[in-house]
């Protein structure tokens, strides 16, 4: 079988880093793709001094000139590929009363839009070289249940289930699946930043931000990025071929409390 090749956005830390490192484990070549080149660079470099193969990209996801220029040079280095993970995205604390038209924007750009220009142009060069593919979009549990102070964020979330029931459906006829994987609460530097606000906000310390969101996790642990990129490994492996149109939730049981 020729080599499988997956590009993964948002690569350069937290789960994207996770996932690019498993996918490659599980045989796979990989496109660290990320607004910060140079950290995906070092990724991309580690990677490739412990024998797996990697390259990295600069791209804004939200930009969708510069996303589908992205995943042709991906392509064009790595060899044709057949797994985009739509998994950077940003997550502002947004109370109600603080959101702009801007950051309303911003956020919807990069969380939402950048999933669409993604699966046009990934599904564009999987067209053109005559085969299927898989789409994993990154949801989130705040895209099952609605978390407070996140409004544009949960929001966007719940947007990305839509959009990948309806990829599911729309490029089936390519020999296309789509999903979802919707983490919990993951030990990464956007989690970080989130319970320093909440921490903030009631005069504590960041741990105590941080273990204010354990308390509902069934498991009774935090998420380490680990646990995500297992789950997407399932989505990108053959394993899940007749599996569509899902989202995956990866939070230790959250919706059970
Ligand atoms: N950390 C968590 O607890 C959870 C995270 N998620 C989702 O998982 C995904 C990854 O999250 P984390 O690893 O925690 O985030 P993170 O903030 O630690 O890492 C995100 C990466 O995306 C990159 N990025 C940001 N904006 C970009 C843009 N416009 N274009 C290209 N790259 C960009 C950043 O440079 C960074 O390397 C996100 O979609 C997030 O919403 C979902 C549920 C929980
Ligand atoms: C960052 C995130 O997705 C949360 C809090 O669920």
């Amino acid at each position: 079988m020729n080599k499988e090749v997956a590009c993964i956005t948002g690569s350069a830390q937290g789960i994207g880093e996770a996932i690019a490192r498993r996918l490659v484990k599980d045989g796979f070549a990989v496109a660290i793709a990320d607004l910060n080149l140079e950290m995906a660079q070092k990724v991309a470099d580690s990677i490739n001094d412990d024998g797996g193969e990697a390259a990295a990209f600069k791209v804004d996801v939200s930009d969708r000139e510069g996303f589908t220029q992205t995943l042709e040079a991906a392509a064009d280095k790595l060899g044709d590929f057949n797994v985009l993970v739509n998994n950077a995205g940003i997550a502002p604390t947004t109370p109600i009363d603080t959101i702009t038209p801007e950051m309303f924007d911003k956020v919807y750009h990069i969380n939402v839009a950048s999933c669409i220009w993604g699966m046009q142009a990934a599904t564009a060069l999987f067209k053109g070289k005559g085969h299927g593919g898989k789409i994993i979009n990154a949801a989130s549990q705040a895209g099952v249940v609605g978390n407070a102070n996140l409004m544009l964020y949960s929001s966007t979330k719940f947007a990305i289930r839509g959009l990948t029931q309806v990829a599911a459906k729309d490029l089936a006829k390519d020999g296309i699946t789509a999903n979802a994987y919707a983490p919990g609460i993951v030990k990464t530097p956007m989690m970080m930043d989130i319970a320093h606000h909440v921490a903030q906000n009631a005069g504590k310390d960041d741990e105590w931000g941080m273990s204010t969101f354990s308390k509902d996790i069934t498991l009774g642990r935090l998420s380490e990025p680990s646990d995500v990129a297992n789950a997407v490994s399932f989505l990108a492996g053959h394993d899940s071929d007749y599996i569509t149109g899902q989202t995956l939730i990866v939070d230790g049981g959250m919706q059970f409390q």
